[in-house]
């Protein structure tokens, strides 16, 4: 592996363009797509164990991330299952479950974790963003974008440009912390 060289293992395309574009042109990102079995837990426990599995796979150093949309009426669920929540009920079904609650607020979690190889245990790295849910706004570019307006906006995830998105976003706010720590293995 070269020295700016990160494998990244996900299967979801938006995911990768938002991590390059975010990383920048300095880091040399390859992507693997592996189809990874998610355990239940919290996304600590979630997070590492897909990094364990990926680095034991690829048997060498692997970065992997996982999200979580958390409604604080709902003391934090979906969080991990977002992406089946998301798949079955769709943004107005989502948007619909906190109908009896007066709290739409909502937070963004993005955990990466990293392994240096199959037996390292892995590093986490988190970043979160506060806001709320809202009735769907945008073109429907990625995942849950266009029900979550972040706190300090008028517009959704999905509204803004992703320029705005990938300065204040949970992945951007991980990410930040993954590269300084990268960056103090280097030196
Ligand atoms: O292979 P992996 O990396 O696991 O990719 P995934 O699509 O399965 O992703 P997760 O397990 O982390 O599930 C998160 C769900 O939230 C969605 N998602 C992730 N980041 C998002 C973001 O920034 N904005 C909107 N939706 C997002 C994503 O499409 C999934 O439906
Ligand atoms: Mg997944």
């Amino acid at each position: 592996m070269s020295s700016n060289e990160l494998v990244f293992v996900t299967g979801n395309k938006k995911k990768l363009e938002e991590v390059q574009a975010i990383l920048g042109p300095s880091i040399n990102l390859v992507n693997y797509k592996l189809d990874l079995t998610e355990i239940q837990g919290t996304a600590q426990e979630i997070s590492a164990d897909k990094c364990r599995r990926a680095s034991v796979e690829l048997n060498g150093p692997v970065i992997t991330e996982d999200t979580c949309l958390c409604f604080n009426a709902l003391e934090g669920l979906p969080g991990p299952y977002i992406k089946w929540f998301l798949d079955k009920l769709g943004h107005d079904g989502l948007y619909k479950i906190l109908a009896g609650f007066e709290d739409k607020s909502a937070y963004a979690i993005c955990t990466f974790a990293y392994s240096s190889g199959p037996d390292a245990e892995p590093i986490l790295f988190e970043g979160r963003t506060d806001g709320k849910i809202v009735p769907a706004r945008g073109p429907k570019n990625f995942g849950w974008d266009p029900i979550f307006q972040p706190d300090g906006f008028d517009q959704t995830y999905d509204e803004m440009p992703k320029s705005v998105k990938n300065t204040i976003s949970h992945r951007y706010k991980a990410l930040k912390k993954l590269k300084e720590f990268l960056a103090s293995q280097n030196t």
